[in-house]
């Protein structure tokens, strides 16, 4: 069995495949070590060969965890490493070690299913656009707030923007004008993730007319659902770079 971790700034997305066929035994989100760990304790049957992750948290975070894994599950653990280029996909940042593994990855996944170029739109604590051209140039990307940062501003920088998940999630059944605060916020934010789609379409229809494959991925992914109609919306796509960056022997 093989168990693959994607670190991001907010979650841990964690699963674990098994077999040449490469079977999903299991699969979740957890947002911290420990939890993951007694995730992993609950699998029955549990048997790692091997474990590849990438990070985009802080190096002692990052050994912190891959110690864990080795420790508790007695795996050796391979990491995601940045690359000025990788199957056909060339880095297109200035220090290329700079940009985002998660990013990246996605990049290399997008690429690898695509084989042409592609737009890749990531949703999670931040969100992220990647420009990757036919010959596989990345041309570069945007980084902005995402859903949890827009609304967490807010909640921390006004006085009287207060209210609770269960309202959030309510408020997010329609893209009506908002008649409460929570409903004003929550479609705000909602719509400024849906309006930055459609800036980063126009964007890539400038570079390649309508030849290009639109990719979203990340927790959020759903908030932008129906904005760009050919889409595809890939939950894991930083798996299927991951496996094109690290492949098990
Ligand atoms: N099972 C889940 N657990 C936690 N958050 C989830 C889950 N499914 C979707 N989300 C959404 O995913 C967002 C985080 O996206 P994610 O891609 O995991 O971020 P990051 O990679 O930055 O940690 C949260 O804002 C939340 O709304
Ligand atoms: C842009 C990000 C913060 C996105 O992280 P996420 O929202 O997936 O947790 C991450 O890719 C990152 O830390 N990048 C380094 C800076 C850069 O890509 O330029
Ligand atoms: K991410």
């Amino acid at each position: 069995m093989i168990l693959e971790l994607d670190c991001g700034n907010s979650f841990i997305k964690w699963r674990v495949l098994s077999g040449a066929e490469v079977v999903l035994v299991a699969e979740g989100v957890v947002d911290s070590d420990l939890a993951l760990c007694e995730s992993l304790c609950k699998l029955s049957g549990l048997s790692l060969r091997s474990c590849r992750m990438v990070s985009v948290r802080t190096a002692a975070e990052t050994s912190a965890l891959i110690d864990m894994l080795e420790r508790d599950f007695g795996v050796s653990v391979i990491c995601a490493k940045p690359a000025r280029e990788m199957s056909g996909v060339r880095n297109g940042y200035e220090d290329y070690e700079r940009l985002g593994l998660d990013r990246w990855l996605a990049m290399l996944g997008a690429f690898h299913l695509a084989n042409g170029p592609c737009l890749v739109l990531d949703f999670g604590t931040a969100v992220t656009a990647d420009f990757i051209a036919i010959d596989g140039d990345h041309l570069g990307g945007f980084i902005c707030p995402g859903m949890p940062l827009m609304r967490n501003q807010l909640r921390t920088h006004t006085r009287k923007i207060r209210y609770d998940d269960v309202a959030a999630e309510r408020a997010l059944t329609s893209q009506a004008p908002g008649r409460s605060t929570v409903e004003a916020v929550e479609r705000g934010c909602s719509l400024m993730l849906r309006g930055f789609v459609l800036t980063q379409l126009e964007m890539a229809r400038s570079y390649w007319g309508e030849g290009f494959t639109v990719f979203i991925t990340g927790g959020d992914a759903d908030l932008v659902a129906g904005v760009a109609p050919g889409a595809r919306f890939v939950p894991d796509l930083v798996f299927v770079g991951l496996a094109v960056a690290c492949p098990l022997s």
